[in-house]
C-alpha cells in the first residue's frame, strides 16, 4: 500500500449482523413543475435532484438544470446544497449555497417551489464490529459500512467507492479484496499518477516495438490482476480517450495491448474504482463519459468523512499510536489533554490528518504521555498553500455552516498565532486587532485556551 499501511492476512471472522437506525428518510413535496403537489419520498443518504437522468430525483422544468441540487439527511432536518446550478436555490428570498432545513420549511429552486414535507430515519443493517479488514471504527457510519462490503465483497459486481480525500478508500479496496476470497492480487492504478504517454501502455499492456521505449512485452495492469482486483483510483482523473478503452474492457471483459491489434486476451478481473470527485457532476460538465459512470456506478459504497463519525477518533487515534510504538520501538500513551483535544477538535473528514498528528506528536515526545501540546491538530503545520488546497476546499465543499466554517478557520488560524507569539495573548490580539477579551472568549468556546498565557 502507497501510505504506510500494512497488508494483514485475511481473516475469516463471522460478525453478527444487526439492524439499526439512522436519519436517512426525506418526504419532498414538489409545488411547481410537471405534477404540482406531487410528493417524493427521497429517502437516502445524500440525493441529488435536478431535470437529467443523473440525478436521483428527477424534476422536469426548465428552471431547473442537470444537477441542481442535494439533500442530505440529518436528524431533525436536512442539509440542502446547491450543486452548481444555473438558477439557483432560494430560501426566505436569499440566494443560498448550503442551508440546513427543518422540516416544514419551503425553497426554491429556479422557478420551482419544494417543501421538506417530512424527515425521518431509516432502517439500515449493520455489523457488530469494531473493526473490519483493514478499517478500523465502530461507529454506526463504518459499521453499516462494513455490512455493505460484506455483502457485496463475493458477488460479482464491480463497486465505485465514493468520498473525501483521506477517508479510506484505498483500505475499503483492500478489506473488498480480502473479503472477496479471490485468489489472484489486488493491483492499484492510481489515475492521478499516470504519465499521459504511458498510460495506455500501463493498463492495456504494449508489445515489443509497439511504440519507442517499448523494449520488450509487457502485460498491463489488468493482465496483472488475473483471479484478483483491480483497484482504480481517482478514476475522475482519467483521460476521454482512455475511458472509452475502459468501458469496452469493462464490458467485454477483455484487452488488447498496444501494438497487438486484433488480439484480444481474456481477463478474469474484479474492479473497484474510487474518486473523490463528484461523478456525476463531471459527467454533467462532460469531463467524464455518461455510459461509464453508468458502468462503474452498478454498486455504490461511500466511505463516510470524520466528522460523521466522531465517536470513532480515539479509538483510530490509539491504533495509529499503537503502530508508530510498535514500528519505532517507542512507549507512549496518549495524556487526558491530549484525549480532550482529540475529541474536541472537528475532524474535517481526513483521517489521514489525524494520523499525521498522531505519528508527529509520536516523533516529537517519543516517551511517556502524549499531551495537548504535542498534538498540533489544525495548527497549519502543513505548509500554507497545501493547508489552503486541502483543508480549505474540504472545508467549503462540504456541509458546514456558517459558524462550523468560522470556528474551523480560527481552529487553523488562531493556534499558528499564538505559536508565533509564543502563546502571547496581547501579543496575539494587537497582532490581529481584535480585543484580549474577545480573543479569551473565542479561544475557550474552541478549546484552545488552556495552551495559551496572557
Ligand atoms: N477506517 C479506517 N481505519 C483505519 N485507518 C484508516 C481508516 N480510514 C482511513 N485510514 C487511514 O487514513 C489513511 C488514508 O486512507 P486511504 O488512503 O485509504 O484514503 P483514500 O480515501 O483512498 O485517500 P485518497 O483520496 O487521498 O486516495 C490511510 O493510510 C489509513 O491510515
Amino acid at each position: 500500500m502507497r501510505d504506510g499501511d500494512r497488508t494483514l492476512p485475511t481473516q475469516r471472522v463471522e460478525f453478527a449482523a444487526e439492524t439499526a437506525r439512522r436519519p436517512g428518510r426525506l418526504i419532498l413535496r414538489v409545488l411547481d413543475g410537471r405534477k404540482p403537489g406531487e410528493t417524493i419520498d427521497v429517502s437516502g443518504r445524500v440525493v441529488s435532484v435536478g431535470r437529467s437522468g443523473l440525478a436521483d430525483v428527477r424534476v422536469a422544468h426548465r428552471s431547473i438544470s442537470s444537477l441542481h441540487f442535494e439533500l442530505q439527511a440529518r436528524r431533525s432536518g436536512a442539509v440542502l446544497r446547491d450543486l452548481g446550478s444555473t438558477n439557483g436555490v432560494w430560501f426566505q428570498d436569499r440566494r443560498v449555497q448550503v442551508i440546513e432545513l427543518e422540516a416544514g420549511d419551503l425553497f426554491k429552486a429556479g422557478e420551482c417551489r419544494f417543501v421538506l414535507a417530512d424527515v425521518g430515519e431509516v432502517e439500515i443493517d449493520a455489523l457488530s464490529a469494531s473493526r473490519f479488514g483493514q478499517l478500523h471504527g465502530s461507529s454506526l457510519a463504518m459499521r453499516e459500512l462494513y455490512a455493505q462490503i460484506n455483502s457485496l465483497a463475493q458477488t460479482p459486481l464491480d463497486i465505485l467507492l465514493l468520498g473525501e480525500t483521506g477517508t479510506g478508500k484505498e483500505l475499503t479496496a483492500h478489506t473488498i479484496h480480502e473479503a472477496s476470497r479471490r485468489r489472484g492480487p489486488m493491483i492499484v492504478l492510481d489515475c492521478g499518477a499516470l504519465s499521459p504517454s504511458l498510460a495506455e501502455g500501463t493498463i492495456f499492456g504494449f508489445r515489443k516495438g509497439a511504440f519507442t521505449g517499448a523494449e520488450r512485452d509487457q502485460a498491463g495492469v489488468f493482465e496483472a490482476a488475473e483471479g484478483g482486483t483491480l483497484f482504480i483510483d481517482e478514476v475522475g482523473e482519467l483521460p476521454l480517450e482512455l475511458q472509452v478503452k475502459l468501458l469496452r474492457a469493462l464490458d467485454r471483459r477483455e484487452v488488447t495491448r498496444l501494438g497487438e491489434p486484433g488480439h484480444a486476451r481474456k481477463v478474469d478481473v474484479r474492479i473497484v474504482a474510487a474518486t473523490h470527485r463528484d461523478l456525476r457532476q463531471a459527467v454533467a460538465e462532460g469531463s467524464f463519459r455518461e455510459d461509464l459512470y453508468y458502468r462503474l456506478a452498478r454498486a455504490v459504497l461511500r466511505t463516510p468523512p470524520l466528522r460523521e463519525r466522531e465517536q470513532d477518533t480515539v479509538e483510530l487515534a490509539q491504533t495509529f499510536l499503537g503502530r508508530v510504538c510498535q514500528d519505532y520501538g517507542l512507549e507512549l500513551y496518549l495524556g487526558e489533554d491530549a484525549l480532550r483535544t482529540i475529541r474536541a477538535y472537528r475532524w474535517p473528514g481526513n483521517v489521514r490528518e489525524l494520523r499525521n498528528a498522531i505519528e508527529q506528536a509520536a516523533h516529537i515526545k517519543r516517551r511517556g504521555a502524549i499531551g495537548a501540546a504535542e498534538l498540533r491538530v489544525g495548527a497549519g503545520r502543513a505548509p500554507r498553500a497545501s493547508a489552503l488546497a486541502t483543508g480549505l476546499e474540504a472545508l467549503l465543499d462540504g456541509d458546514w455552516n456558517y459558524y462550523e466554517i468560522h470556528a474551523e478557520l480560527d481552529k487553523l488560524l488562531l493556534p499558528r498565532k499564538l505559536e508565533e507569539q509564543d502563546h502571547n495573548l496581547s501579543r496575539v490580539s494587537k497582532r490581529l486587532g481584535v480585543s484580549r477579551d474577545k480573543l479569551r472568549t473565542r479561544l475557550k468556546e474552541l478549546g484552545l485556551y488552556s495552551r495559551s498565557r496572557s
